[in-house]
């Protein structure tokens, strides 16, 4: 069937059941409140007190309510904070109406003792029993695909770890954290060793499942959740440790060294292993003036760590 006689009969119960409706309202109160029930816009109706007299049925799924329980409530009373003051002091000391109109956008009305999400606008409506329409958008879905799309931009999709970004977001906020709090921080850059030759050998695939392997090392090597382990490049980890010393960092480091020995990278690595090498630096006394400073010195100790034969921890001085 095309979409076009698809709309016919809708059309048709428009006309016939609207003007019957309109037609019956007794008076304008009657009539709004039709009109309000039509809404597909959660919306309560609120006299210039701030009490709700009518709640039409999208208000009442979204309160997940019955009218009984909204209706002859104080609009402020369903509003988390600092909503509630704000709007009770508002209708408190209203004198001009339409100084009460008002969008407020990211509120949380309580639902259930649950704090829920949304925008909220006043209306004032100028008929015969003056009175405001508070209209609600429920922003609970929005909030979850923007916590879905936060969470892939900060991830790397091989491994799960934080990526690159994340990093340098994380990197910076605990760096903020423990020089403020003059607490030491740390980090651990990790290289791979030989990879290349290890993909030569065994395939990208397998040098995929590899670096899932040590993936899953880093974060099992982590000691609390305020530290992070990152995929900061291709066979690249690095991670961050606040409040740790250098002497604690490396006693990580020689931890997820033993861990990364005990990968086995499929038949096909044989006994060889994978092996890392990696360069720590800590700023304990202010040694460091900024975190950039401080990831240049860990990864000058990487480089140490290389030169002098791999499969090593290099703290730096
Ligand atoms: N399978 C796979 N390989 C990757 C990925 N990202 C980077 N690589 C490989 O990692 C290798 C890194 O090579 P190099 O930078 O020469 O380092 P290396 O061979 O580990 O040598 P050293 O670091 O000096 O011990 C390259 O062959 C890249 O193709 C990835 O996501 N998957």
């Amino acid at each position: 069937m095309s979409s076009q006689s698809n709309s016919k009969p809708s059309i048709a119960v428009v006309e016939d059941v609207i003007p019957t409706e309109i037609a019956q309202a007794a008076n304008e109160v009657d009539l709004l409140q039709l009109l309000l029930e039509r809404l597909q816009q959660p919306t309560l109706q609120v006299d210039l007190q701030g009490t709700v007299v009518y709640a039409n049925k999208a208000a009442l799924s979204l309160f997940a309510a019955t009218a009984d329980t909204l209706v002859s409530k104080q609009l402020h009373s369903f509003l988390a904070a600092p909503w509630s003051t704000f709007y009770r002091n508002c209708f408190a000391q209203y004198g001009d109406p339409q100084a009460l109109i008002h969008s407020a956008s990211e509120m949380m009305i309580d639902i259930n003792e649950t704090a829920v999400p949304v925008n909220m606008s006043l209306s004032f409506m100028p008929v015969k029993q003056p009175c405001l329409l508070a209209t609600f958008q429920d922003l609970r879905a929005q909030k979850a695909e923007i916590q879905r799309l936060h969470q892939l931009a900060c991830t790397d999709a091989l491994t799960g770890l934080a990526n690159r970004r994340a990093f340098f977001d994380t990197l910076q906020k605990l760096w903020e954290q423990c020089t403020t709090a003059r607490d030491p921080v740390s980090i651990v850059i990790v290289d791979v060793d030989h990879f290349k030759l290890f993909n030569d050998r065994f395939g990208h695939i397998q040098g995929d499942r590899c670096l899932q392997q040590v993936a899953y090392a880093l974060q099992q090597a982590l000691p609390d959740d305020n530290c992070l382990a990152a995929r900061y490049g291709g066979e690249e980890f690095a991670l961050i440790l606040p409040g740790m010393n250098g002497i604690q960092a490396k006693t990580i480091a020689e931890g997820l060294r033993e861990r990364i020995a005990q990968i086995n990278c499929g038949e096909l690595a044989g006994k060889s292993g994978i092996t890392v090498s990696q360069g720590i630096a800590a700023e304990v006394n202010g040694q460091f003036r900024t975190p950039e400073a401080l990831l240049f010195a860990a990864d000058t100790a990487l480089y140490r760590a290389k030169k002098d034969g791999r499969d090593r921890v290099n703290l730096s001085n």
